[in-house]
């Protein structure tokens, strides 16, 4: 559903706007640090009920302003026009779909989708392995509601099982330990599958936009890895209590495991340029999207912050060429960048300067 407005008050650098955006592309050119990546917050903001900078709402609002709201309107057919509206006010924040209060952040996810290409998607290739496992995370939680509870039920039970583990709670630590493992096997099962099966999209994109001519593999490495059975892995756990308890952490499980990529059984993000990494994360990005349309039918939403920048003209024209089907992307640019080259037909452009915003042509 294309979002054809929007409306902010004290939202980041931005005091108040109100955007017609209705257009299939919508591209914001600017100066840096004058407000295109805090639009295209905004966006995603309320697509998700969270930032994808800051977990912080507080850091959302206007420096000395103690409110801030942000609204969508968009189409699900032309006659039947929805809003979206997140309101924070006295560290409160309301989330309203048609005017219906969302307690759930499930609802607004499956509600518009939106797939951001952010500077720190580099971190899928080469940042901690816990921001390498976000991105399976993030692609199996936009198509699966289920398995944002699955992750949600897991993380609760790690926290306590590390908590049974400082306190030496044996007793208590054998019932969590079957429901830790079972948890963990879906949760292990369920990244395993997805990442056999953006294996083959993932070499022939690398090849294709990335012209290099050796293949690069994404490989998930469990820590339970070669263990099929729940017994096994419960056993495997028992055997390292005594470290576990000592160290008073969970130490294996889908939280402890990794997502590699491998050029000739090495780790890629050791050898390969700034360019080619952040080519992988581009990549990752439209299999993320594709996938997500082959999968539900629908159309995501894409928002492009700056990602471009890196790339020469070449293989910025092949990710352009290659971007994933769209109900609707924006773009950010630096005034110098050959965006007038990317421009179609009806694309609309916004100069953004000191959170102001005026419409080009
Ligand atoms: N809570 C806030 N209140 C007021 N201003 C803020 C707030 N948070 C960020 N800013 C300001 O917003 C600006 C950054 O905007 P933004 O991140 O959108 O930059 P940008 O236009 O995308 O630039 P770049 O190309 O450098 O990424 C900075 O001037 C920063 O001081």
């Amino acid at each position: 559903m294309p979002v054809t407005a929007i409306k902010l008050i004290n939202f980041r650098n931005i005091k108040q706007c109100e955007l017609n955006t209705d257009a299939p592309e919508v591209f914001f050119v600017g100066e840096n640090g004058q407000g295109k990546t805090n639009i295209l917050e905004s966006v995603y903001y309320l697509c998700y009920g969270t930032s994808f900078r800051t977990r912080e709402d507080s850091i959302l609002c206007k420096n000395d302003e103690s409110f801030f709201s942000a609204s969508a309107s968009y189409f699900k057919s032309r006659e039947d026009i929805n809003e979206i509206a997140i309101s924070w006010k006295n560290r409160v924040k309301n989330i309203r779909l048609n005017g219906k209060t969302i307690t759930d952040r499930k609802d607004i996810i499956r509600n518009q989708p939106c797939i951001i290409f952010c500077h720190d998607d580099i971190g899928f290739v080469n940042g901690p392995p816990e921001k390498r496992r976000l991105f399976l995370d993030q692609t199996l939680s936009l198509y699966n509601p289920y398995y944002i509870d699955l992750l949600r039920k897991y993380k609760k039970i790690l926290k306590t099982r590390n908590h049974l583990l400082r306190e030496n709670n044996t007793a208590l630590l054998d019932v969590y330990d079957e429901q830790f493992v079972e948890l963990g096997m879906e949760i292990q099962k369920k990244r395993e599958e997805i990442t056999s099966l953006f294996e083959p999209f993932f070499k022939d994109k690398f090849s294709e936009i990335a012209k290099f001519k050796e293949l690069v593999a994404i490989q998930y490495q469990s820590t339970w890895s070669g263990m099929n059975e729940k017994d096994e892995i419960l056993n495997f756990i028992r055997n390292k209590r005594k470290y576990e308890i000592l160290n008073g952490v969970s130490s294996s499980g889908p939280h402890r495991d990794k997502l590699l990529f491998l050029h000739r059984d090495s780790d890629f993000s050791q050898i390969g340029s700034t360019g080619q990494m952040r080519l992988i994360s581009l990549i990752l990005r439209i299999i993320q999207a594709e996938f997500y349309s082959r999968t539900t039918g629908r159309k995501p939403l894409l928002l492009l912050d700056d990602v471009l920048l890196e790339l020469d003209r070449e293989k910025r024209i092949r990710i352009l060429e290659n971007l994933p089907p769209y109900e609707q992307a924006f773009f950010t640019f630096l005034p110098n960048e050959d965006y007038v080259n990317y421009h179609k037909e009806n694309t609309m452009v916004y100069e953004v300067k000191s959170g102001g915003f005026k419409k080009r042509g």
